[in-house]
């Protein structure tokens, strides 16, 4: 069995703001200038995500045949992920991770505007 992920509000440890924040700054959408952006019609996109050290993304247990949840990340790494979300009109799923996970895609973090969950996941069928 897996922990749940954290779902209280999180906090932003000064290192965050002080060294993360501006290192990711120039890639935020509020940031980018039109005049850097290839093409201003299509939707500016961050894609993030946890990996293992093999590069695994979820734990698919053969026999059983459909993903499972899988905490791979501690809080520390929440408070990026959360950082992102806020910064961004909406969050883009694939259908099984809404169905395996549930999630409620807001923004948790301390002194950012707590937003409802804006996820899209396609919907092939299910
Ligand atoms: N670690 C993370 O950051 C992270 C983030 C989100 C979800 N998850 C986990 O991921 C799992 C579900 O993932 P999902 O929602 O993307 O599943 P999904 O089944 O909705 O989508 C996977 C898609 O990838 C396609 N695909 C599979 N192999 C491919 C290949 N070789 N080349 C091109 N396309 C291929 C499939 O056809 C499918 O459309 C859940 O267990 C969830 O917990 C992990
Ligand atoms: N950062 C991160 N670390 C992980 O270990 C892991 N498995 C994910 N993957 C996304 C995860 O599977 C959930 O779908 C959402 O993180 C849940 O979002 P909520 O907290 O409910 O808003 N993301």
């Amino acid at each position: 069995m897996f922990p749940q992920l954290p779902s209280e509000s999180l906090t932003v440890p000064p290192s965050f703001t002080t060294t993360i924040i501006p290192s990711i700054r120039p890639y935020l959408p509020s940031s980018t200038p039109f005049g850097s952006v290839k093409d201003p019609t299509l939707p500016y996109t961050t894609l993030t995500y946890a990996s293992a050290v093999d590069g695994s993304t979820s734990l698919f247990p053969s026999g059983d045949g459909t993903w499972q949840r899988t905490v791979l990340s501690g809080s520390l790494a929440s408070v990026p992920t959360h950082y992102l979300r806020g910064c961004h009109s909406a969050v883009l799923i694939g259908v099984s991770t809404a169905q395996v996970d549930d999630p409620s895609l807001n923004c948790r973090l301390e002194g950012m505007q707590a937003t409802e969950g804006h996820g899209l996941w396609p919907n092939r069928g299910r």
